[in-house]
């Protein structure tokens, strides 16, 4: 049941400390208005987080009218990851989220271990859990092949950073910095919202900032479009792998990704990417609004 006279029934969670409220609402009953996701996303007056994740089927959201249709791929009793991020607007993907969503799905009794077919706005995002034990996994999503789009640049709390631009399903200007040290890197600010190209990036756009690639490592930190500054950004990760390697001079490879919140591994091969990296569950409970 998600509703009750206690309240809306949540858990959160999150995937390298980008943080989540994740209600299970599978017949979709909940509208999941603007209002409500800032309110539940309030780092004061709520449960705090840098997004929600309703998990409803895609043939319940396609019959309330939340989705138009379903998602090439997705199959109308898929589990589907409704994601907002904290303004109340929506987007296409979420790389942490899909991993935290799927260990929900597994730890809420709606999955079992091994791959889980999870569909989002962007298509079929399949989740292999390699690891559980209740409030912790080590979630392997297979986030499709990058899209590169070309260069463009920002500014992003009066810097101006040049990038590649990358369609992940959401967009995404990766922009690896010359010379760029993680020491330097964790004293940037990046809590101003960014000044970009809106021709170019019509639907906004997510912004990373990284070093260069040394020894199939970089580092990272992102300005999420409706979010703010985050701990990590799951398809923020691999564009920025996409966009190391291809500094480096490489299409494919491996790249260990380091963000304020952990890490993250990506595998980019000719048709597609990876991301593996951790989810936990930290809380359940009733939001009373
Ligand atoms: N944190 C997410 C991305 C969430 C959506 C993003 N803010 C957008 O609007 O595109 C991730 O882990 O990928």
């Amino acid at each position: 049941m998600t509703e009750s006279p206690e309240g809306l029934m949540f858990l959160k969670g999150h995937g390298t400390l980008n943080d989540f409220v994740i209600l299970p609402d599978d017949r979709a009953d909940v509208e999941l208005h603007d209002d409500l996701v800032r309110a539940l996303c309030d780092r004061r007056g709520g449960i705090g987080a840098d997004g929600v994740l309703r998990i409803a089927t895609a043939g319940a959201l396609v019959d309330r009218g939340v989705l138009a249709a379903l998602p090439d791929g997705v199959g109308a009793a898929d589990w589907f990851m409704d994601y907002r991020n904290a303004d109340g607007s929506i987007a296409e993907m979420c790389g942490n989220g899909v991993r935290v969503f799927a260990h929900a799905l597994v730890s809420t009794g709606r999955a079992g271990v091994g791959r889980i077919a999870v569909g989002t706005r962007s298509g079929p995002r399949p989740a292999d859990i390699l690891h559980h034990d209740g409030t912790h996994a080590v979630v392997r999503v297979d986030m499709g092949e990058p899209v590169l789009l070309g260069v463009s640049s920002a500014e992003l709390s009066g810097r101006v950073y040049a990038g590649l631009a990358v369609d992940m399903g959401n967009p995404h200007l990766a922009c690896v910095v010359p010379g760029l040290g993680p020491a330097e890197l964790r004293d940037l600010p990046v809590h101003e919202a960014p000044v970009y190209d809106t021709g170019f990036f019509s639907e906004g756009v997510n912004v990373e900032i990284a070093t260069p690639l040394v020894d199939g490592r970089v580092f990272m930190r992102v300005h999420e479009r409706g979010s703010g500054e985050t701990m990590s950004c799951g398809t923020g990760i691999v564009a920025t792998a996409v966009a190391a390697l291809a500094d480096a001079g490489e299409a494919t490879g491996e790249v260990l990704v380091s963000v304020p919140g952990g890490e993250v591994g990506v595998a980019l091969t000719d048709s597609g990417s990876t991301l593996t990296g951790p989810s936990e569950l930290v809380a359940h409970g009733w939001y009373t609004h």
